[in-house]
């Protein structure tokens, strides 16, 4: 069954000034993903997450959200979105709950809604201390907490862990994964770290320059990374295996004695070394490098730029 994703761009531009920032975005976001927005700084994620919010209005193209145009029904599709944008603008001197407690009185929202979202957010034990004593990591997660208060079906989140250390990061992802698992939510989120992103995305966008270089599961851009293996090979004279051997005429000669060559398979791999001894060259050693999901992202991001 094709379900609409919860966010849906189509040719999405946008210029401040004379200055393009986002170049024909489609981005996809799935209902019940984690979907990591990824791109380094001043790519376009916070432009993007704005527009998305109609706090920004686009140069061209469209925004829907639920399946349904931004521009035409902005206050319905909104209120079913929580998001947490800048730092939460939080009052330091009152305590969590009274924070929590003045923004739902502001919105006209349940009584009970205070309780559950500190609950939600793992607050109920220190919502009685005044913020000003909260780590970053809580007050991170109190800005959560209001952008829960409305039961949102969808959370928009600008780089949520920046700032935070590395036990308040892994609390928030612990954090996203129950929003997501046990509340059926669905989250988009920004980072410019890969390594961070992999840890909770279901999927993933990577964006360079106002452009999207990759959209799709993790598992996919995973699969990417995959077909980058290579194979390194000593050898005592690379040029010469690359001149002897037709299987090597692709392969980079990287040192006098190192060649480089795209992995294929085990069975092609065991095909080379044969190939090799038979042609009377030394195989000191063979071995596969596999880049990392990092390498896989920077290459993507790095590829976009010099176009
Ligand atoms: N108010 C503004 N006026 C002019 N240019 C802007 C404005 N805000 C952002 N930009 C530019 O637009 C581009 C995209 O910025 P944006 O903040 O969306 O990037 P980002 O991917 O979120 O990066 P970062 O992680 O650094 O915030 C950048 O080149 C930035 O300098």
């Amino acid at each position: 069954m094709h379900t609409v994703p919860l966010v849906e761009t189509t040719n999405l531009s946008f210029q401040f000034g004379e200055r393009a920032v986002l170049h024909g975005l489609g981005l996809e976001v799935p209902a019940g993903s984690i979907y990591g927005f990824l791109g380094p700084n001043g790519a376009g994620k916070s432009t993007t997450l704005r527009l998305l919010l109609g706090l920004l209005r686009p140069g061209g193209g469209t925004v829907r959200l639920f399946g349904h145009e931004l521009a035409r029904h902005r206050v319905a599709l909104l209120s079913r979105v929580g998001a947490l944008i800048e730092n939460p603008s939080l009052y330091d001197h009152l305590t969590g709950h009274e924070n929590v407690e003045a923004t739902r009185r502001l919105r006209g929202l349940p009584a009970a809604r205070t309780a559950a979202v500190l609950a939600q957010v793992g607050l109920s034990a220190s919502a009685h201390r005044p913020v000003k004593g909260y780590s970053l990591g809580m007050k991170q997660r109190l800005g959560l907490a209001l952008a829960l208060l409305p039961d949102p079906d969808l959370l928009i989140l600008d780089e949520p862990t920046n700032g935070l250390d590395p036990a308040g990061i892994s609390d928030l992802r612990l954090l996203l994964r129950q929003l997501r698992e046990e509340h059926g939510k669905t989250i988009l989120l920004s980072s410019h770290l890969i390594g961070e992103v992999e840890k909770v995305a279901t999927h993933v966008g990577v964006i360079q320059q106002g452009r999207l270089v990759f959209q799709g599961s993790l598992a996919a851009l995973q699969a990417r990374q995959q077909t980058q293996a290579e194979l390194v090979l000593e050898t005592a004279c690379a040029a010469t295996c690359r001149s002897l051997l037709p299987a090597l005429a692709a392969a980079q000669v990287v040192a006098a004695g190192t060649l480089r060559v795209p992995f294929q398979s085990r069975e092609h791999t065991a095909a080379l070394a044969s190939a090799l001894v038979a042609a009377g060259q030394p195989v000191f050693s063979l071995h596969c490098e596999q880049p990392t999901l990092e390498d896989t992202f920077l290459h993507l991001t790095e590829t976009a730029t010099a176009q």
